[in-house]
């Protein structure tokens, strides 16, 4: 073993959670070494976000081509699958060079290529290098789950690490998880000609305001995609060149067959190579067991992003860096706080949350609550871009507090922001129902939406009664 390298910081991973730490704490000064041993940028560079998006804006255009007609422009979408893919690839190559080894090498951080292991609460071990560590971050991230059903083994399936590989349209894709993974690159390749079928073991995105969910879904459906949720898969085979199903639903046994299987039945958390009872860090099969302050069970030692039980985004990933760096470089006592969380699934139309849905909200605060509700069809540039379908609902506290927003429609994503600074600066539903929004944007849906909080009060007899009495005053 070669002498240990001393370092105030040793980061493990350099994926979305790993790279914003390392990136942060060697600009403040810090002496930073960082381990990676596959891709720089880790998943949502290259198998996560980035493919993803580039696919589902692929997809949109060919939908938006076939619906040309809508607008008076008639036209017929030719895909090309082996371009889509190159598209795909050139969004991968446009954002890599912010997350290269040139980039953190010119920023001062020590890279290192390998697997790093732990050999002591302060030691790591890479191949036959070892790193003394005055801290150290676990930003290992997270794997798919590859569920144990007879026989999958036996045929050749896709995960989110491959699925962006692939350059053939399928005849029918089958998507084996009805999650945000599922249900976005189900959309996708139906809009860009293949037959696709969603089996669901449960019921299909569940995380989400079902209110919302069910209409997108249905919204997939319309396209033709097909969606089976409480099916349970039992077995798969290879059929020539297909690949079958069976399927226990409601009593029945079925069979499906497609030409191609990807699996995107959620996530498993990436702690097994890591040597954890060396450190005496403590971890279960959700993740790495952290506190408020994602500090794990050996102090000096804290983990981020997708290794951590709880929300998988990357998004959430930035955050828990600038939770690590405070406490871990500036001894600031930042906790979590996950009251604005935010997530969106990007099909079309995407769907949003912030903070709590309706029934997490019931759950916490019985029946105190407010909720309205605004449709798509009553913003103007809706209209206009013949985008209507969607709800804006918020949900509100008796005593005020906004707790959460559900969006289905166009930008929902976008129109997410002003909730998420709501609830984290607790702002009040007059000041959002008060703003001066320009016209006619997407974003006065979110005026509208806290307007409909007042609905009552201005149709009261009572307030009816002043005006009139005020009125009379000269
Ligand atoms: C298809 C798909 C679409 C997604 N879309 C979105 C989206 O639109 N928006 C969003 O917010 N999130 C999205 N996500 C989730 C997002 O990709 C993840 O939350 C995020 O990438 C996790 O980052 P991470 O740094 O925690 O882990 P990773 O990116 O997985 O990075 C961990 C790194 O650690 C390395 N590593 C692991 N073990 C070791 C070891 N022992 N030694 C050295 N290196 C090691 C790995 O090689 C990897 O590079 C999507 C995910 C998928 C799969
Ligand atoms: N737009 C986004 O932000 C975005 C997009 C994609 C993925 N992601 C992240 O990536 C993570 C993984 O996404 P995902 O969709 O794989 O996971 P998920 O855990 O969200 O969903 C997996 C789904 O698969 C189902 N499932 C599990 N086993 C099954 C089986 N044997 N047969 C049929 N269905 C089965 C589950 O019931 C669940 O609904 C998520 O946690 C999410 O945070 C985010």
């Amino acid at each position: 073993m070669s002498l240990g390298l001393k370092t105030d910081l040793c980061v493990i991973g350099a994926g979305a959670a790993g790279l914003s730490i390392a990136a942060v704490a060697a600009r403040l000064g810090a002496k930073v070494v960082l381990v990676e041993r596959a891709h720089m940028g880790g998943e949502c560079l290259n198998f996560g976000c980035v493919p993803s998006k580039a696919l589902l804006a692929a997809s949109k255009t060919a939908h938006t081509v076939r619906n040309a007609h809508l607008f008076g422009i008639d036209a017929v979408p030719a895909v090309d699958f082996k371009r889509v893919h190159a598209h795909i690839r050139s969004a991968i190559d446009a954002i890599a060079p912010h997350d290269s080894v040139e980039r953190f090498e010119k920023l001062g951080v020590t890279l290192i290529r390998g697997d790093a292991r732990f050999a002591g609460p302060r030691e790591i071990v890479i191949g036959d290098r070892l790193i003394r560590a005055h801290r150290t971050v676990i930003a290992t991230g997270s794997a798919p789950v590859v569920p144990p059903i007879p026989g999958l083994d036996q045929v050749h399936y896709f995960t989110n690490e491959t699925i962006f590989d692939n350059d053939v349209l399928p005849e029918h894709l089958i998507i084996l998880g009805g999650g945000p993974i599922g249900v976005e690159i189900g959309q996708a390749y139906r809009r860009l000609g293949a037959e696709v079928t969603i089996v669901e073991r449960e019921k299909a995105m569940p995380r989400d305001d079902q209110e919302l969910a069910r209409p997108l879904l249905q919204h997939l459906v319309d396209e033709g995609a097909a969606i089976r949720e409480q099916a349970n898969v039992t077995a798969v085979a290879p059929d020539g060149q297909d690949i079958r199903l069976t399927i226990e639903e409601a009593g029945h046994t079925t069979q499906l067959r497609g030409s191609h299987l990807l699996v995107a039945a959620g996530r498993s958390p990436r702690t097994t190579d890591l040597h954890l009872e060396a450190a005496g860090v403590r971890f279960d099969k959700n993740g790495i067991v952290v506190d408020k302050h994602l500090m794990t069970s050996t102090p000096g030692i804290y983990a981020a992003g997708d290794v951590v039980d709880g929300p998988r985004f990357t998004h959430v990933c930035s955050y828990h860096a600038g939770i690590v760096i405070r406490n871990a470089l500036f001894r600031i006592p930042a906790k979590i706080d996950y009251r604005s969380l935010p997530w969106v699934t990007y099909t079309d139309p995407e769907l949003a949350q912030i903070g709590m849905t309706e029934e997490a909200a019931r759950k916490e605060h019985g029946e105190k609550l407010r909720v309205a509700r605004i449709p798509f069809s009553a913003s103007d540039r809706a209209q206009t871009e013949g985008a209507t379908a969607g709800t804006v609902k918020i949900v509100v506290h008796g005593n005020g507090h906004i707790l959460g927003a559900s969006i289905l429609g166009a930008h929902a994503g976008e129109l997410a922001h002003l909730w998420i600074v709501a609830i984290e600066r607790k702002l009040n539903l007059r000041s959002i129902a008060q703003m001066m929004a320009p016209y006619p944007t997407w974003g006065e849906l979110n005026k509208m939406a806290a307007a409909e909080f007042s609905r009552p009060l201005l149709a009261h007899p009572m307030t009816h009664l002043l005006v009139k009495a005020l009125s009379w005053l000269p």
